[in-house]
């Protein structure tokens, strides 16, 4: 009698979601999602019903659940913008999360096979990554590769893997401008790699299809100030990137990008996307720089010590650009407060979930 596959991680891992629309995708994710727990972000209007598909065990919070389990701390979660979800990593109890947006579908890989998303995130978040020497043949550790002649042995171990960053067929996660100029762009190449981003290198992180180790970097997995009443939006996913790269540099944890694929079905409206990103384009101009140069305190030990002492720095060097920066610095301090909050054994527990149903 063949014994069932315990899917991995089933009980050490949630699945966030943001969403505005409805859930009908979960149909496709069926097979790969429905052992796993959800938390549904529900964004926009909290009287509107979000239909979960049968079968599918999950708690879901609208922005009045939001409100009412953060109180004033509340400000600190953006409202009309998928930064939203970041919530979700606050009130999970898991050790690990993987986040897709809700036009994210299964995709197949060249032989023709769907590939199970999760599946792939969970093995890179399982083995090492290799910030510190760059294995030209990619991931060391997957079946049929190794590291390659003049990697030191020393540095074979590697270190623990934080992030695993997913890619996109079809619509490509491309800002407004490039957008524009090539609306009819689709990303048909599949490109059969996972790579260590290097110590020392920053990176665009997409929330698209985006995977962490919650215990190891999840205080610094903060979306940021954007949406609603803010002068900026679709920045949400980059800033928590760039925060989190220095943060695992620091810390020496590694982040992962390339394999897993899903499918991008729906390309959101450039000129929408225009004015929610264009202060961003030009600030990060003065953003990156910024982060290139933070070094982090060595007693810096915690994800949040240095999470704090970034908050600092943001309001010290950005806060001059725009005081959009030092109200996001102030947010920040707010998102670990409520992040301690929520977590800290005494009150973690009592948190009163959202809507929430068994199976
Ligand atoms: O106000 C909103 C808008 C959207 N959502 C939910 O967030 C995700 C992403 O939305 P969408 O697919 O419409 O937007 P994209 O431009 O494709 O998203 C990419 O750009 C980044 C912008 O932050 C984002 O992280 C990327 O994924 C969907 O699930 C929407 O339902 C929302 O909650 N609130
Ligand atoms: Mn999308």
């Amino acid at each position: 009698m063949s014994v069932p596959i315990t899917p991995a991680l089933k009980d050490e891992l949630d699945i966030v979601i943001p969403t505005i629309r409805n859930l009908d995708f979960l149909e496709m994710w069926r097979p790969f999602f429905q052992p796993y727990h959800l938390i549904i972000v529900q964004d926009g209007d909290p009287t509107k019903t979000i239909k979960v598909p049968e079968g599918f065990d999950y708690e879901l919070y609208n922005r009045n659940d939001i409100n009412r389990i953060l109180g004033p701390k509340a400000s600190c979660i953006s409202f009309k913008d998928s930064a939203c979800r970041c919530f979700g990593y606050m009130v999970s109890k898991k050790k690990y999360i993987y986040t897709i947006d809700d036009d994210c579908f299964v995709a197949k890989d060249p032989t023709g096979k769907e590939i199970n998303a999760l599946e792939q995130h969970i093995k890179n978040l399982l083995c090492p990554s290799t910030p510190n020497f760059f294995n030209t043949l990619y991931d060391p550790y997957r079946e049929g590769a190794d590291f390659v002649r003049g990697y030191p042995f020393s540095m074979r171990e590697g270190v623990k893997t934080a992030v695993s960053h997913g890619l996109w067929m079809n619509i490509p996660d491309y800002d407004a401008p490039t957008q524009m100029v090539k609306p009819l762009e689709r990303n048909t190449r599949y490109v059969d790699a996972v790579m260590t981003i290097p110590k020392g290198t920053l990176f665009p992180m997409c929330g698209m299809n985006l995977a962490f180790d919650r215990e190891l970097i999840g205080p610094a997995m903060y979306f940021g100030l954007m949406g609603d009443g803010q002068p900026i939006g679709r920045y949400d996913d980059m800033w928590a990137g760039w925060c989190i790269k220095v943060i695992c540099d620091h810390l020496g944890l590694g982040v992962k990008t390339g394999l897993p694929y899903i499918w991008h079905s729906k390309a959101s409206n450039p000129f929408v996307n225009l004015k929610k990103e264009y202060k961003g384009i030009f600030w990060q101009e003065e953003i990156i720089p910024f982060f290139q140069s933070v070094s982090l305190p060595k007693d810096c030990t915690s994800v949040q010590k240095c999470y704090l002492v970034l908050a600092e720095k943001v309001k010290e060097k950005l806060g001059p650009i725009d005081p959009y920066f030092t109200k996001l610095a102030d947010a920040m301090v707010t998102w670990i407060e409520a992040w301690d909050q929520i977590n800290s054994t005494s009150t973690g527990a009592k948190v009163a979930n959202g809507t929430a149903n068994g199976k």
